[in-house]
């Protein structure tokens, strides 16, 4: 599959006019490759190599940072920036369409963002732009058209770059560990960056996931000790970047056997990492998912793998199933939630998933 893709994974591409990130190559802690990875098995260390797979946006690169950055870094200023205006710019675009208009007191600020160019490469916030994204992200029409974010194609760091426009508009700002989580840079190619993490090396392979990215998957095979495919618990409620006829969760049902059944990943032990929890227990609707699930309703689950009452948990017990429902015969799959954006969680899968890899 990963070498003549098949034709959901061919399909030619069709971006989203809303969507402007540059498809920046990587961010600086990574170095691009495009040549096939090669392994130092021959030396003496075997080094544990990981890939990162799964869908656009469903957390890759966010997870590869955790691996990485442990300060606060000045670099990621101009990204940040961009990230914020292109979001509120996005937003503002799509509310003709969403038939909202913004409150006519906030018409100026309206017109001020959609005049500004969605790179912004100046060492600070401008006061203008930041007060104008601080008023907008108040005005009633801006937050509905947020609440609707599953019709059109909205950053989720939208909200928490908006809800930290005054600190990002300090003269002195310096991006946190956090912000950086936060910053979408989508991949393009294939990145290979090596760390010594627990005292470990680690090769760590991030990968593009929209479509035409995938067929550069193949180039990563070789030598992988362990899979981690990413999942964006939240896809349900959204459509692909790249097709947006597309739901994403269906996309990720499409893929899923095809990754854990590839041939040259038979000996990787497999991580399937079910991502952006926080984002999935916000939003979680019992109306919404079974709309989208319908069997959900009916579904029941066995005490011995759910006995909680929280309803997000047992639809996320319910995806688990799913997706384990797809791997067959003696395949091993561990499967983790996560947010990726917070530390302390990566942290903690990490302390588990180690034991099963190292
Ligand atoms: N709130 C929240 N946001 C997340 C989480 N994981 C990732 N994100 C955000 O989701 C966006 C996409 O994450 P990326 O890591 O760029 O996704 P990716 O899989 O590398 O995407 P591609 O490079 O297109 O394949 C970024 O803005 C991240 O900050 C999470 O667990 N919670
Ligand atoms: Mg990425």
């Amino acid at each position: 599959m990963f070498r003549r893709p098949s034709a959901p994974l061919g399909r030619s591409l069709r971006i989203s006019p809303t969507l402007r990130s540059p498809s920046v190559s990587a961010i600086s802690l990574i170095s691009p490759t495009t040549t096939e990875f090669t392994s130092k098995s021959e030396s003496a260390q075997v080094p544990v190599k990981i890939l990162l797979l799964g869908s656009g946006q469903s957390g890759k690169s966010t997870i590869l940072k955790q691996f990485g950055i442990s300060d606060a870094h000045d670099e990621f200023k101009h990204g940040i920036f961009s990230n914020t205006v292109e979001a509120m710019r996005t937003i503002l675009e799509m509310m003709p369409q969403l038939d909202i208009t913004a409150d006519p007191r906030n018409e100026r600020y309206r017109a001020m963002i959609c005049d500004t160019p969605t790179m912004i490469e100046t060492k600070s916030l401008s006061r203008r732009i930041s007060y104008a994204i601080k008023m907008l992200s108040q005005d009633p029409g801006v937050r509905e058209a947020i609440s609707r974010f599953s019709e059109f194609q909205l950053s989720d760091s939208a909200e928490y770059f908006f809800d930290s426009i005054e600190r990002l508009a300090a003269e002195n700002y310096i991006p946190t560990i956090e912000d950086i989580l936060h910053l979408r840079v989508k991949t393009t190619g294939v990145y290979h960056k090596e760390v010594e993490y627990d005292g470990q090396t680690l090769i760590i392979c991030d990968t593009g996931g929209e479509r035409c990215e995938r067929k550069k998957w193949v180039h990563c095979f070789p030598g992988t000790t362990a899979v981690f495919f990413v999942v964006a618990l939240n896809d349900y409620q959204k459509v692909l970047v790249e097709d947006e006829s597309m739901n994403r969760m269906n996309d990720n049902f499409e893929l899923w056997p095809h990754v854990i059944n590839e041939k040259q990943l038979q000996s990787a032990k497999f991580i399937l990492l079910f991502n952006k929890l926080d984002l999935f227990v916000r939003d979680f609707q019992v109306e919404t998912f079974s709309a989208f699930f319908p069997d959900y309703i009916s579904w029941k689950i066995s005490t011995e793998f759910f006995t909680g009452s929280n309803e997000a948990l047992k639809a996320l017990a319910y995806l688990r199933q799913k997706f384990l429902g797809e791997v067959h015969g003696k395949r091993e799959v561990h499967t983790y939630e996560v947010s990726a954006t917070d530390s302390g969680q990566f942290r903690d899968v990490w302390d588990a998933v180690k034991k099963i890899i190292l």
